[in-house]
């Protein structure tokens, strides 16, 4: 390697950071940091334990709570796009959908940096996270109330923060992404039955035939209905990522803690397997069956 291209500050990269007119000084500019705020983020992770892995451990739920934040940004944006859905605005709300799976698909692969921690290192810390858990993250519940997986018993660990409360409970009374969709189904000429059009927005969506039957006379044409079959193809990508994420919730939970019970109080294992059964845009998979 030659001193030019070492990177070496007192040779090459000096030179190279002069040449290219790099600009050095912040005293009186906004840097990096300071447009990310990094000051606040950086400072955010505060072990409580002497354990190595709790730096981890923190880490993996704040970035993870990022990704989380900015899914948020993108699943409120879509269903407002598509409830007011004219031809312009289909296509951002596309690019939203699209967004929400390739993120979703991120938290999938983080889940290969928190299994290197062993059962003996996460043993270490768990008794300092006393009766905290994933059931409190109040994003991670707006995300499911937006994608439909209504469930009142879920706004109980957000009652003590009536901020938060009120931010996923917002969630929990509004209409879903897939209650948006179907609207937008019917809006466009195909028939949904009406009492999936208008409804008690908190209650869990249920399948039924009429709706299996307005998707299918979108999948048995799609260049007639190309947008409603894209809409459709962006559903089935995050439903399909989702559950590649709780399964890998599942996985990691079991290699760490084996069958002990949920901080959160659950059975642990026992709970997320039931997640696993959580369908959340029924009819998106089973007019597969039917073509
Ligand atoms: C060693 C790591 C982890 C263990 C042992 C673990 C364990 C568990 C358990 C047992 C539950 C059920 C609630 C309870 O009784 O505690 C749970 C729920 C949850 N965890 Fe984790 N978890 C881990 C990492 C994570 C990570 C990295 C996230 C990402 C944000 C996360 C998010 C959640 C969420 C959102 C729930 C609620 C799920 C639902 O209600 O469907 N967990 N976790
Ligand atoms: N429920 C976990 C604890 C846990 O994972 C957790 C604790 C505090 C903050 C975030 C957590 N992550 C997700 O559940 C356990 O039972 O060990």
């Amino acid at each position: 390697m030659t001193t030019e291209s070492s990177g070496c500050p007192m040779h090459g990269g000096e030179s190279i950071v002069r040449d290219e007119k790099a600009q050095l000084d912040f005293s009186r500019d906004m840097s990096y940091g300071d447009y990310l705020h990094l000051d606040q983020i950086l400072t955010a992770q505060h072990p409580l334990s002497p354990a190595h892995d709790e730096m981890l451990f923190i880490i993996q739920h704040q970035t993870s709570e990022l990704w989380m934040k900015l899914m948020l940004h993108e699943v409120r944006a879509a269903i407002a796009a598509i409830a007011n859905a004219s031809g312009e605005t289909r296509p951002d709300a596309f690019k939203m959908l699209a967004r929400v799976s390739r993120i979703m698909e991120q938290l999938v692969s983080a889940w290969t940096v928190l299994s290197t921690m062993t059962p003996p290192e996460y043993t270490a810390m768990r008794p300092y996270l006393a009766n905290s858990s994933g059931f409190q993250s109040y994003q991670y519940r707006s995300i499911e109330f937006s994608l439909g997986n209504k469930n009142a018993a879920m706004l109980k660990p957000h009652e003590h923060r009536s901020d938060l409360l009120a931010q996923v409970q917002a969630a929990y009374e509004s209409p879903s992404l897939y209650d948006v969709s179907l609207q937008l189904l019917a809006r466009e000429g195909i028939e949904v039955p009406a009492n999936k059009l208008q409804r008690d927005w908190t209650q869990p969506y249920e399948a039924c035939e009429g709706v299996k039957q307005a998707w299918i006379t979108v999948y048995r044409d799609p260049h007639k209905h190309w947008d409603l079959y894209q809409l459709g193809e962006k559903l089935a990508d995050i439903e399909d990522a989702f559950r590649l994420w709780r399964f890998r919730h599942l996985t990691t939970v079991e290699r760490v803690i084996g069958f002990k019970r949920g901080t959160g109080g659950t059975g642990g294992v026992s709970y997320l397997k039931k997640m696993l059964d959580v369908v959340l845009f029924p009819e998106i998979w089973s007019l597969r069956t039917e073509l």
